[in-house]
């Protein structure tokens, strides 16, 4: 100590000081150390003592739960929040919490400049442990991101218990919750082309099946059909048949197919899962993935089954999948374009394999509607994979009757609370149950005959298959407070409706006139440039083809010239010394072949070159002197042997190459 003092005291320290800060972190470092050991001797006994269970955001129990712990008071109690306007699973349900905002709010329903007012919601923070008293348990719950990066919630709930009996209670008290609290809604979700997987995307107010309106027994037999199916499970295992049904709805655009399936959903209970086949990205292997986590009591829907084919929808990978008649070319190389730009790979034996392969999900109830049934392939249609076909046609008049009472509901029916109504009439069975507020505009209500005898007005005044529901529909809400002008102006509306049609109907065919114009003329035009095209291509060849031979003719009089002056040189008499040197063998035939090329063409030029070569062994050549000389061409490199060229006698003054003058005449 006193060395540790005489080496401090230079720099001013104490003694004392240097004490004080020893015995205070000797005190932290040893209380730290105490509260490490503690936690994780807590967190160990956790471990040993509590059961904990883990529900994952992309399965039902997770809803179940948020949608209870939703109610729970002590959840609202958080001191940790997220406030979020988002629903954030797949239940909307879940999203308001104890102690949200809307206590505040008076009326849910309120608009503010027309818009629905956003409702607010809390939702305690991610990674917070709340407790919660259960049945004489305390719940730990956390709530937590299955991937930190991707997000994806997790619910953690740890329990002290002996058996897992209390997890169960729990689970089950919030699925009967939940159902109860969902009774009124169906979920959709749709087709996610890019991971296959189904992702959630709303929950519907349920639509009564009153408020469809169908020929006279189609709905009833549907729902029974639906219904039996849904409790024959064990029929169809007895028989060794797939435990699937399918229902093709077909006919015109606006009649209530898709309505009448939401509202199916709703009657039986079910989720729908929709796909659209012609989405980007859909391939056979997604289909299959798809298909296989479809879960077994639900609706699967294929909307606009016809789309599909409109996109190459094919059997094998060189068919469209339409009927040959209605293929096109020109659709065919346009559709595959598409398929192959966005990625959809889909052929029809992927779609069939999906529907009823080994992989399909059983129990499902499918459900296709297309406007163009004649564009199916019938292998698609066939009993077993569409087993109920049903027919929707635009409305005839029984359906504008009953499309009428259903918007104008008499005073007895308004009063009534219950979907049931004591009236004979089946479309009047099952009235649209009355909204639960008033709504903002004032419907006048007219007595029960009153509103027979202006359904009945209505109904006469609509053409027969003529005008959709839709059309109708659109008709009653634009005059949803005037039950009376809206029967005294019917008349003029189908007017009205029928002129449009004309006018639309001439308007298209007018377009598709100039289109179809348009495009033979763009195809006149590729025709001709084409036939240009090729008319160059052709002379071009032929006047490489030309060239060749030309060159091909060169050779040979050059070889044959060659030739011809060795066996001349070795038959005749020895020359007498040239009188002018002459230039080398090619000369005189390259000079008359660009003399002739410039003059008379390449035909002349072919022609010449080969008469100037071949003349060229004896050619008049003006001499200077104004003496005709014959012009000779002796080849330097041809070995001449001695003893049969007198005349290639050696003159001194004659060059190698040379062009010899003959022996004057
Ligand atoms: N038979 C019907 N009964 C009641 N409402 C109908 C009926 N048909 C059509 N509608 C109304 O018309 C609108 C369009 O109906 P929906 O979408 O069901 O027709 P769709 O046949 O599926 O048409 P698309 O073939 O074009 O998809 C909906 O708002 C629906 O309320």
């Amino acid at each position: 100590m006193n060395a540790l003092s005489s080496l401090l005291s230079p720099l001013g320290v104490g003694t004392g000081t240097l004490q004080d800060t020893l015995k205070l972190v000797v005190i932290g470092g040893t209380m730290e150390t105490a509260r490490r050991a503690s936690v994780s001797a807590w967190n160990g006994f956790v471990d040993s003592f509590f059961l904990t269970a883990h529900f994952s955001e992309e399965d039902y129990p997770y809803d179940w739960l948020m949608h209870w712990l939703s109610k729970q008071p002590a959840w609202g109690r958080s001191r940790e929040f997220e406030i979020t306007t988002r629903s954030a699973g797949r239940n909307s349900l879940c999203e308001t919490t104890a102690g949200d905002l809307e206590d505040d709010e008076e009326d849910d329903d309120s608009l503010v400049h027309g818009r629905r007012k956003r409702k607010v919601a809390f939702q305690p923070s991610l990674d917070t442990t709340h407790t919660i008293y259960y049945r004489g348990h305390w719940l730990r719950i956390t709530r937590g991101k299955r991937y930190p990066d991707f997000g994806g919630s997790t619910l953690k709930i740890s329990v002290v218990a002996r058996n897992n009996d209390i997890l169960k209670k729990l689970v089950l008290e919030a699925k009967r919750e939940y159902e109860k609290d969902a009774e009124h809604r169906v979920h959709i979700f749709l087709a996610d082309t890019t991971y296959g997987c189904w992702r959630w995307n709303g929950a519907r107010q349920k639509r009564p099946m009153s408020s469809i309106v169908l020929q006279p027994g189609v709905k009833d037999m549907l729902l029974a059909d639906c219904k039996d199916f849904l409790c024959s499970e064990e029929w169809y295992a007895e028989r060794g048949i797939p435990f699937r049904r399918g229902y093709l709805l077909h006919g015109v655009p606006g009649s209530g197919k898709t309505s009448l399936i939401h509202s199916l959903a709703g009657e039986l209970g079910l989720d729908i899962y929709v796909v659209s086949l012609s989405s980007k990205g859909m391939s056979d292997n997604t289909l299959t993935t798809l298909m296989g986590h479809v879960p077994t009591r639900c609706i699967l829907l294929l909307e606009d089954l016809d789309a599909a084919f409109t996109r190459s929808v094919s059997r094998d990978s060189s068919s469209t999948g339409t009927p040959p008649a209605t293929t096109s070319s020109t659709t065919t190389s346009s559709t595959s374009t598409t398929a192959e730009s966005d990625g959809s790979t889909l052929s029809l034996s992927g779609l069939l394999n999906s529907l009823d392969g080994v992989a399909a999900a059983e129990g499902r109830l499918l459900f296709a509607t297309t406007n163009h049934i004649e564009r199916l392939d019938p292998a698609l249609s066939r009993p077993g994979r569409m087993d109920v076909w049903v027919n929707f046609t635009h409305a005839t008049k029984w359906q504008a009757e009953g499309i009428f009472k259903c918007f104008f509901p008499s005073k007895s029916s308004a009063v009534v609370t219950t979907t049931e109504s004591d009236t004979t009439d089946p479309s009047q069975k099952n009235l649209p149950v009355p909204k639960r507020k008033a709504a903002a505009h004032a419907i006048p209500l007219l007595s029960e005959d009153e509103i027979s005898e202006l359904a009945k007005r209505f109904a006469a005044a609509i053409p027969e298959d003529e005008l959709s529901v839709a059309a109708l529909q659109g008709y009653l809400l634009k005059n949803k407070t005037r039950p009376n002008e809206c029967v005294d102006e019917v008349d003029e509306w189908v007017i009205e409706q029928r002129e449009t049609r004309e006018k639309l109907k001439k308007e298209k065919a007018e377009k598709e006139a100039k289109e179809k114009k348009e495009a033979e003329e763009r195809e006149k035009k590729e025709k001709e440039e084409k036939d240009a095209k090729e008319k160059e291509e052709k002379e071009a060849k032929e006047k490489l083809e030309r060239k060749e031979a030309r060159l091909k003719a060169k050779k040979a009089s050059a070889a044959s010239k060659s030739d011809s002056l060795v066996s001349v040189d070795s038959t005749t008499e020895p020359t007498p010394a040239p009188a002018t040197a002459t230039p080398t063998t090619d000369e005189p035939s390259s000079s008359s072949s660009s003399e002739s090329e410039t003059s008379t063409g390449v035909e002349a030029d072919t022609e010449e070159s080969v008469t100037s070569e071949e003349e060229s062994d004896k050619v008049d050549v003006p001499v200077k002197d104004g003496a005709k000389k014959e012009k000779w061409i002796a080849v330097k490199s041809q070995p001449m042997p001695a003893a049969a060229t007198p005349v290639a006698e050696p003159q001194p003054e004659t060059p190698a190459v040379e062009e010899v003058a003959p022996p004057p005449p």
